[in-house]
């Protein structure tokens, strides 16, 4: 055994103080964390995803009581999916930006009841298009790409106009980071609304439960002519790259575990933007079912995927999990 004395290490992590000293940058509060939200045009419901144990959609009159002790627990921010019950969907996605879609509707309401709570809201079109992809497909079934982003840059603008304070494109559509921020521009809301762009979003079995969340599993097909390669790594740079060159505020990288790589690639390559992962529904699925099944404890599995998600280089991470995170972080349990 070599005891030189730069080998030793046990000295440098021998108690709670030095053991914080070398996890530096890793530490959560509460802006740290964005909780996704699913609101449905069912005003007076409140159901839980059947995939998703403890995560709910929500109607227009049920979210108020729900959040009001979350937010006390410093809830900073907050994610919006609308899901369509009653209204219909159609070839162009008329009810995403249509004034009954229940996000453009519960926004002002938000804003009212929790005026310090930052909105984002997602902007696709899958949940409101007759086939669930996150495009407007010509007859042959090609992506229109050019009709897609005109169509983004009207939802987007009227999120804006409702009061959203970040707009977040998941599709991953060529282009849309443009057409969205000229047509904020044109608008007027450009300097009082954020793009945060999706930007590397891989083609992930890990969506699954979200699918059924949100109802917006694609009728045929899938989507890996627009989402990334599991295995890729210099394309996710260069949709990164191409998305701050069109003029995004903040990056995102999803999902979050299977991608850490790209975590460090995105912050290294970009350490002046914002960057947001999201923990997405299978990862959640996971750790719930791996904790219930006794296969690890929930808190310390969770705190050890988070920690490393910040070492990667996160600043934020969209978990289904705030709530309890935001419980323990109270306690100082997190
Ligand atoms: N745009 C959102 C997704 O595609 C899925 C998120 C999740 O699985 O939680
Ligand atoms: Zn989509
Ligand atoms: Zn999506």
């Amino acid at each position: 055994m070599d005891n030189s004395p730069e080998n030793i290490l046990h000295s440098r992590i021998f108690n709670d103080t030095l053991r914080k000293w070398q996890c530096s940058n890793t530490e959560i509060a509460t802006h740290n964390l964005m909780y996704p939200l699913f609101i449905t045009d069912n005003d007076d419901t409140k159901e839980e995803v059947s995939s998703l144990p403890n995560v709910y959609r929500f109607g227009i009159n049920r979210l108020k009581e729900f959040l009001e002790p979350i937010i006390q627990l410093g809830l900073k921010s907050v994610l919006l999916f609308g899901v369509l019950c009653k209204l219909k969907k159609d070839d162009s996605a008329t009810n995403a930006d249509s004034v009954e879609n229940p996000v453009i509707r519960i926004i002002p309401l938000l804003k009212k009841w929790f005026p310090d709570l930052t909105i984002a809201c997602d902007i696709c079109l899958c949940p409101y298009i007759s086939h669930g992809h996150c495009a407007i497909l010509t007859n042959e079934n090609i992506i229109d790409v050019k009709a897609t982003c005109t169509r983004l840059a009207d939802i987007a603008c009227s999120y804006a106009k409702a009061g959203a304070d970040i707009v977040a494109p998941s599709d991953m559509m060529d282009g849309r980071i443009r057409e969205i921020k000229s047509r904020l521009a044109s608008c007027g809301y450009i300097s009082r609304v954020n793009v945060l762009s999706y930007s590397a979003k891989f083609q992930s079995c890990f969506y699954g439960p979200f699918r059924d969340a949100a109802g917006s599993a694609p009728s045929f097909g899938d989507r890996r002519c627009y989402q990334l390669p599991p295995g890729s790594k210099g394309i996710a740079l260069s949709a990164v790259k191409r998305d701050v060159r069109e003029g995004c505020d903040m990056l995102m990288v999803k999902p979050a575990l299977a991608y850490l790589d790209i975590v460090k690639q995105t912050k290294e390559t970009f350490p002046e933007f914002p960057l947001f992962v999201y923990q997405v529904s299978g990862e959640y699925a996971m750790l719930y079912y791996g904790a219930k099944n006794g296969i690890f404890d929930l808190r310390t599995a969770l705190k050890e995927c988070i920690t490393g998600m910040r070492r990667a280089g996160a600043d934020c991470i969209i978990s289904y999990f705030s709530p309890e995170i935001l419980m323990w972080l109270k306690d100082g349990l997190f």
